[in-house]
């Protein structure tokens, strides 16, 4: 068959498709009615007209839909003539898919309300800028029960200037459910009906259904996944990476740089995925159309790559290119990559996507192109984090579960929910069950994965017996840990509830003093703006021109070091006494170019974390101005008092060796009620209900604040390899923390309430943990008070020295 023929034929007139037309379960589907379906296409671009071709002969296949699939066409005049009148009267989009007959039944409408009021399906098809300028007009003009779905590659702009899915965009803007379907789909190869696969993420099965008999064809083959997120971010991120390719082409370098960035684009988008649309995610999904093959087919072929390699190759800009390029197709690539960038900019977590930065700062010409190779080595390595193992994740969930147990039976305790008695069987059953699982299953199953990740020992029996005897060696120094300190209580076991929990508490009480020490201090000083210093603008584009100024340097030093490498080679091979001599005094000075590169890539980093921090503090002081950061200042001064009088507090104690037998609730009822005359009646009544407020509050915020600080640690430390262990050993700390928090905030309640807790706790030597607490709480205090006052010094002193060198 002849090219012309192959795109004048319908794109799909197989008998098998034919013979659908009486198949499906839903024919008669809405609310039993024969009604039959009615699809409109809302964009005829390029992507659009092809898809049109195919949805034209769908919707013949089957009896349930309208055979008239009205398009909304852009109106523009093409040689004089309309474009709505080219598709109506010659069925074929001039401007955008020439050449490709379009069905007869597809008719172009110019009006977009028209086109759209009576539709059941809406495909909307159009460059994402334009979604809130198509969708406005239709607000309230659609059918209500009409479902959407977004062909759209690209994020929309949300309400606070952040960035949201066009999909929900379009669920928000006309208060329809709207799916969505990305593939690898070329529009010409779609066109001239060459074999391809797409991915429709759909969450409803039975408009998965409908979507699939809409678009699927013999050639063109439709998989239906439930995890829509997934898919659309895949669409919009994959013409950030198709930049970067275009950009490596220009340069001249070959397929294996174009795979290193199709690998790495692969690991950001799964990263971006999982950062910021975790929920449901599905890694599987990355392997179906959507993701790897779309990455491939965009990076070889997509306009974005071309317009790309165009823009590194002529030096005009990207808008230029386009119109010249694109005969009124529209990019989506470098758009992408800015909105990506000043979204990852605000969360703080540009240095985890070198290269979508990269692309970013390419387009806009904050860096030059060959810089690009540069960003690509700073890709972080092994950030695989997801943790496979059920065993861990199992073990990691039931410490949480216990240990939020434990909380809510303090609260119990409070309202006196159940019987005494079955209390103290639930508290027993509780401490026993996490006190086996800190000393007993975790630990040793830490051992056990670090071990057989270190790969030193091969068969398994082995590895049993090391993680055995690395456990024993665990024992023996935990049993030791208790030596030191005043805790011993040797008429009980050594297994006993006493010596073990003894000595769960030092560790935990110590964690938890200088975790309180460093948030007590540090809250404050990120939150106030008396901490905050100016940046100005100017200052960041020069450490910017700094940068860029340290890459090319470092790049040109690189190409002198492979010249001079190429030519000891060359000379090694002439072995007379001058070619050695020669070499002599070539390795001197090849040994001195690889310093002063390594010195100078030292330095750039340095640069780099500096211009980091920079920003950060930029978006902190904007920040500070707004009513949640005025909120957050107000608090840190409530922090600072709270600071200052623990404090003291902490100092009294220690110098006069006293531990405070009675709760804060009834401490503070007590002194209100004689030195402010509070008249108090029921002093049990309120203080059992301020307790019970007091404990939810270091409760909520206790488990929040361990959490977010265990995550961020997780995120900073673990690898592929090394994921289950750190989750374990987050358990572990967990455990322990949350433990001790009990024994400690057993203070914290009236005394009637406490008998249980004193009971399942058992014989404790409660003071020393206390005094305990003190001790670190105040030495961390210190110590983090200090730290920050060098920090701060040092910043506002380069603060000065730039200010006084720029102006
Ligand atoms: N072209 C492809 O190969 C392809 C393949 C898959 C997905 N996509 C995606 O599909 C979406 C649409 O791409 P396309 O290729 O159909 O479009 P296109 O690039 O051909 O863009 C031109 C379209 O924009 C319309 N337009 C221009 N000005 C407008 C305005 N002011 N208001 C409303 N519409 C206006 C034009 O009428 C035309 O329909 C994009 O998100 C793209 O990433 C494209
Ligand atoms: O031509 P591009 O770069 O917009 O890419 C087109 C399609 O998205 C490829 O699937």
């Amino acid at each position: 068959m002849s090219r012309k023929s192959s795109r004048e034929s319908s794109p799909n007139t197989s008998p098998r498709a034919a013979r659908r037309s009486s198949s499906p379960s839903s024919s008669n589907m809405k609310n039993g009615t024969t009604q039959k379906y009615k699809v409109a296409i809302i964009g005829s671009g390029n992507w659009g007209s092809a898809i049109a071709r195919i949805i034209g002969v769908n919707v013949n296949n089957f009896d349930h839909f309208d055979k008239t699939v009205k398009m909304y066409v852009y109106e523009e005049i093409v040689d004089g003539r309309k474009l709505t009148d080219y598709i109506n009267e010659d069925h074929e989009n001039v401007k955008y898919l020439k050449g490709y007959k379009l069905p007869e039944n597809v008719v172009a409408i110019p009006d977009v309300v028209d086109a759209a009021k009576d539709a059941d399906v809406l495909i909307f098809v159009i460059p994402h800028k334009f979604v809130p300028g198509v969708c406005k007009p239709l607000k309230g003009k659609i059918k209500p029960s009409a479902i959407g779905l977004s062909l759209i590659k690209g994020f929309g702009e949300g309400p606070d200037g952040s960035f949201i899915l066009i999909s929900n965009q379009i669920k928000e803007l006309l208060s329809i459910n709207c799916s969505v379907l990305m593939g690898a789909n070329l529009a010409t190869e779609v066109a001239d009906n060459k074999f391809c696969e797409t991915t429709i993420g759909c969450q409803d099965k039975r408009s998965g259904l409908i979507l699939k008999q809409i678009f699927h064809s013999d050639n063109f083959r439709v998989t239906v996944v439930p995890d829509r997120c997934t898919v659309e971010v895949c669409g919009a991120l994959k013409n950030i990476v198709a930049c970067a390719a275009g950009f490596a082409d220009g340069l001249g370098y070959g397929d294996n740089t174009k795979s290193a960035i199709i690998r790495i684009g692969l690991k950001e988008m799964i990263r971006f995925c999982r950062a910021f649309f975790g929920d449901g995610m599905q890694l599987t999904t990355f392997f179906e159309s959507c993701g790897v093959a779309d990455l491939i087919t965009t990076c070889f072929g997509g306009r974005n790559r071309r317009v790309s390699e165009a823009f590194v190759k002529t030096g005009k800009s990207l808008e230029q290119l386009e119109a010249e390029m694109l005969a009124g197709q529209k990019l989506q690539g470098y758009q992408t990559a800015q909105e990506v960038y000043y979204m990852l900019e605000k969360k703080k977590q540009l240095e985890r996507y070198p290269l979508f930065t990269a692309v970013h700062k390419i387009c806009s010409r904050q860096l030059q192109a060959t810089s690009l190779v540069e960003y690509l080595r700073l890709e972080p390595d092994d950030m695989d984090y997801e943790v496979q193992h059920t065993l861990v994740q199992l073990m990691f969930s039931t410490t949480l579960s216990l240990s939020c147990s434990m909380f809510e039976l303090i609260i119990f305790e409070i309202l006196s929910v159940f019987d005494a008695n079955s209390r103290y069987f639930y508290w027993k059953l509780v401490i026993y069950s996490m006190l086996f699982m800190l000393i007993f299953i975790i630990p040793f199953y830490i051992g056990y994965f670090t071990i057989s990740n270190s790969q030193l020992i091969e068969r398994p029996i082995y590895v049993k017996l090391v993680s055995i005897v690395s456990y024993l060696i665990f024992l023996y120094i935990f049993i030791k840990t208790g030596d030191p300190f005043p805790i011993a209580t040797p008429k009980y076991g050594l297994f006993s509830i006493e010596q073990v929990l003894s000595r769960i508490g030092v560790i935990g009480v110590t964690l938890i003093g200088l975790l309180s020490g460093f948030g007590a201090v540090n809250y404050p000083y990120t939150s106030m703006k008396m901490f905050m210093h100016d940046v100005s603008q100017q200052h960041i584009q020069q450490l910017e021109r700094k940068l860029i100024h340290n890459y090319d340097m470092i790049i040109s030093k690189k190409k002198k070091i492979a010249q001079a490498e190429q030519q000891a080679r060359l000379q090694s091979s002439s072995a007379s006494i001058w070619g050695l001599i020669k070499n002599l005094s070539g390795s001197n000075s090849l040994n001195q170019l690889k310093s002063d590169c390594k010195a100078l890539e030292e330095l750039t980093r340095q640069l780099f974390l500096e211009l980091v921090d920079m920003r950060q503090m930029q978006q902190r002081k904007v920040w500070s101005q707004t009513w949640k950061g005025q909120y957050f200042n107000a608090i840190g001064y409530v922090f600072s008092v709270y600071l200052v009088c623990k404090i003291v507090i902490c100092i009294f104690n220690i110098v006069c060796n006293r531990v405070g037998k009675t709760d804060t609730v009834t401490k503070s009822l007590e002194i209100a009620v004689k030195y402010i005359g509070f008249e108090v009646d029921d002093v049990q009544f309120w203080s059992q209900h301020i307790s019970f407020i007091l404990v939810g509050i270091i409760v909520v915020t206790s488990i929040r604040g361990l959490l977010i600080t265990l995550t961020k640690f997780f995120y900073a430390i673990s690898s592929s390899k090394s994921s289950n262990v750190i989750v374990l050993a987050l358990a572990q700390i967990m455990g322990m923390y949350f433990v001790s928090s009990v024994l400690l905030m057993r203070m914290n309640v009236p005394l009637e309430y406490r008998t249980i807790i004193t009971q399942v706790l058992g014989d404790l030597k409660f003071q020393f943990y206390h005094k305990w607490f003190d001790v670190i709480f105040l030495l961390s205090a210190t110590m983090t008070t200090l730290f920050l006052w060098v920090s701060h010094k040092s910043n506002t002193l380069v603060d000065g020295y730039d200010k006084e060198h720029t102006n």
